[in-house]
């Protein structure tokens, strides 16, 4: 594991309460976890750790499903067939779209397989350990405003766009 300059004495790392909708720290040796920066933190270097790793994103994204997806159906289709290459055509399809200045939004109302389409695609905020690894990974990726290539989960095949 690379060393990590976080500001704050090793091994503790900081993480994201989502129930208390802030930071706590964590330390993975003795399972301790607490509010409070630990003894002998470095506030300024933390500070600027987390300017530059966010603990969360907000995106939106847009879900082509197909036949191998987890729950092949969605509100757009009580049994999906397409194949995962024809679902990967379709988000090329939709990166021409965007690239030629239609909305994330608008495309995700018309086209994404999951429930979240409803609010173009919203999925608001959220932290490391919530969402499957390939999609965390892609979205704490992005700059805020960037929108990724295609991204394959178990779900089907996303664009993803980072909000925030
Ligand atoms: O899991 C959900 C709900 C996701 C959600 C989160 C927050 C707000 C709204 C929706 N829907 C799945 C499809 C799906 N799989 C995903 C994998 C990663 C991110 C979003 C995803 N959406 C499905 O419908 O099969």
């Amino acid at each position: 594991m690379s060393e990590v300059f976080n500001g704050l004495p090793a091994p503790w790392t900081v993480r994201y309460s989502k129930s208390k909708k802030r930071e706590y720290f964590f330390n993975p040796e003795t399972k301790a976890s607490q509010w409070e920066e630990p003894e002998g933190t470095d506030h300024g270097l933390l500070k600027q750790y987390l300017a530059e790793h966010p603990l969360r994103v907000r995106c939106l994204h847009i879900l082509c499903k197909h036949s191998g997806s987890r729950r092949p159906a969605s509100h757009r289709s009580e049994h999906i067939t397409i194949s995962k290459a024809e679902a990967i055509d379709e988000l090329q399809e939709l990166q021409k779209r965007l690239e030629s200045g239609e909305s994330f939004e608008s495309l995700a109302k018309e086209r994404s397989d999951c429930s979240s389409y409803k609010r173009g695609g919203d999925l608001g905020f959220f932290g490391k350990g919530e969402m499957q690894s390939s999609f965390e990974k892609a979205a704490f990726a992005l700059k805020v405003g960037e929108t990724s290539g295609i991204v394959e989960t178990e779900s089907g095949v996303h664009l993803i766009k980072r909000v925030q």
